[in-house]
């Protein structure tokens, strides 16, 4: 495995280390997000020989979990899209999300890759749901990706951020009629139909208008991830069954609906490919179709042990058993997103109870991050101007109201106290897009870094901005 190594001149040490290398090469070209990649872990390393400080003796930050060319720079402190994390906090407060620009481009630019190099009929969709920004829609636009929608709110974002509205799928279990007759008014290329009543919607909304639509189906299996995210299986609500295929088609040409293929989502934070292949099979066995979409879900790393497939990996499992002639679409989210960003903290309360525990309070939570609360999720955390040292065993918690307000569980951090800034590495994805006002508390800004500027893509919100719905 890949670490950032720091350069350091001793254990506790400070002082202006030159820096050989480091930085984004944002156009070497493609370069994949994970640990195959020797392009990326080139970038990434700024070694000195021994000097080096190390976190229980393994190196320094690990790569395949931080932002692309994320490092630590001269003064100690890391550093990502070029931004010095500590100067970031300066300017726009905390908690923020933090997000390395380039990070996001080589990964749809890897996607987009790893597909050409294996085939002509491809389409990669970026599933906004898990950082739906405008900035985001509009930088994936840019990127050349498609893009997939959940709601309503999600098709304004997407078509605010510039996406042609013939290159959004629209999704979602329960679309209101509402949301159906925006997303037909904004003509919208491809509405995924997940259920008989939708269709019936359809028919009063769209009957003979030749729509593009194709048809979610349940696949029947579970793919290993959390239970609240695994969507395959039988009992979901999700989809049609498979044997009701045939008779949602047969709905489709009825209504005059132009029915495009069929699509499946497994479920999410996926690293088994077998079941890809399995997925792929199953959709393949339900009849001939221009399209198969087989959703998104690969997993990533939030913590230095996890190891996710490759692209590569994972787009040669969707076209392993896919039909030649077909188009394979994917809808990756999380791996465009989730190493991209971070959330830098400001510690304020740290209680130490004597054999039990040492409490590391910070200014955000769950409000900004429910993953921990939701599934139990592993984070890592690092001190912005001193990472990669270890000294003492903590709990960085939030501020919230409940015990359950936990962000990382037992991490080793230099002895933090208050006024420190604490930086949690892979909240890209599903941090932003689940944030909440728990405790009445404003939700953080987005910040994008490129090159070493920052820029603001999103406001944090303030206390006016709370009371605004008010009537
Ligand atoms: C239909 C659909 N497509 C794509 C995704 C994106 O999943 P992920 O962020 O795990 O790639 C999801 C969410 O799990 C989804 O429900
Ligand atoms: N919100 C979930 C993923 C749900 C995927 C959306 N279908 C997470 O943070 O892991």
């Amino acid at each position: 495995m890949r670490m950032i190594l720091i350069i350091a001149a001793g254990r506790h040490a400070r002082g202006p280390w030159a820096v050989r290398h480091g930085g984004v090469r944002p156009q070497s070209g493609i370069i994949a997000p994970q640990s195959e990649s020797k392009a990326m872990g080139e970038s990434l390393q700024t070694t000195r020989g021994s000097d080096r400080a190390q976190r229980d003796g393994d190196g320094g930050l690990p790569e395949h979990v931080w932002p692309l060319g994320t490092r630590v720079n001269e003064a100690g402190r890391i550093e990502v899209g070029g931004c010095d994390l500590v100067e970031v906090a300066r300017e726009f407060g905390t908690p923020a999300y933090v997000y390395a620009e380039d990070d996001m481009r080589a990964r749809a630019r890897s996607y987009l890759a790893a597909f050409a190099a294996r085939t002509e009929h491809f389409e990669v969709i970026y599933a906004s749901k898990a950082f739906p920004c405008t900035a985001a829609y509009a930088l994936f636009r840019e990127e050349g990706l498609s893009c997939d929608v959940a709601s309503g709110g999600e098709l304004f974002l997407a078509l605010r951020g510039g996406f042609d509205p013939a290159r959004i799928y629209m999704h979602g279990n329960n679309k209101t009629e509402a949301e159906l007759a925006y997303a037909l008014e904004s003509q919208v290329g491809t509405i995924v139909v997940d259920s008989f009543d939708e269709l019936d919607r359809l028919e009063r909304l769209a009957a003979g208008s030749g729509q593009r639509v194709m048809l979610r189906v349940t696949p029947g299996f579970t793919a290993e991830t959390h239970r609240a995210i695994q969507t395959g299986q039988i009992d979901s609500k999700f989809g049609f069954g498979l044997s009701e295929v045939e008779r949602a088609a047969e709905r489709c040409r009825q209504i005059g609906l132009e029915l495009r293929g069929l699509h499946a989502h497994i479920g999410s934070q996926i690293f088994d490919l077998a079941a890809y292949e399995r997925l792929a099979e199953v959709l393949a066995g339900l009849g001939d179709w221009p399209l198969l979409n087989l959703g998104g879900g690969l997993g990533i790393a939030y913590t230095r042990d996890q190891k996710p497939p490759s692209y590569d990996q994972y787009v040669d499992a969707l076209l392993r058993r896919a039909p030649d002639a077909v188009t394979v679409l994917c809808e990756p989210g999380r791996s465009l997103v989730g190493n991209a960003g971070v959330t830098v903290y400001t510690v304020g309360t740290v209680k130490r109870i004597p054999g039990v525990r040492t409490y590391v309070a910070v200014d955000g939570g769950m409000s900004d991050n429910l993953r921990p609360m939701l599934y139990g999720a592993r984070y890592e955390a690092e001190l912005a101007d001193r990472p990669g040292r270890s000294g003492e065993l903590v709990t960085v918690a939030g501020m919230h109201c409940e015990s359950g307000d936990i962000i990382v569980r037992d991490v080793s951090l230099d002895r933090p106290r208050p006024g420190d800034l604490l930086v949690v590495p892979a909240t890209g994805a599903y941090g932003h897009a689940m944030a909440n006002n728990y405790n009445a508390v404003p939700r953080p800004p987005v910040i994008f870094c490129k090159d070493g500027d920052a820029r603001i893509v999103v406001r944090r919100e303030t206390y006016e901005d709370l009371a605004l719905r008010d009537v």
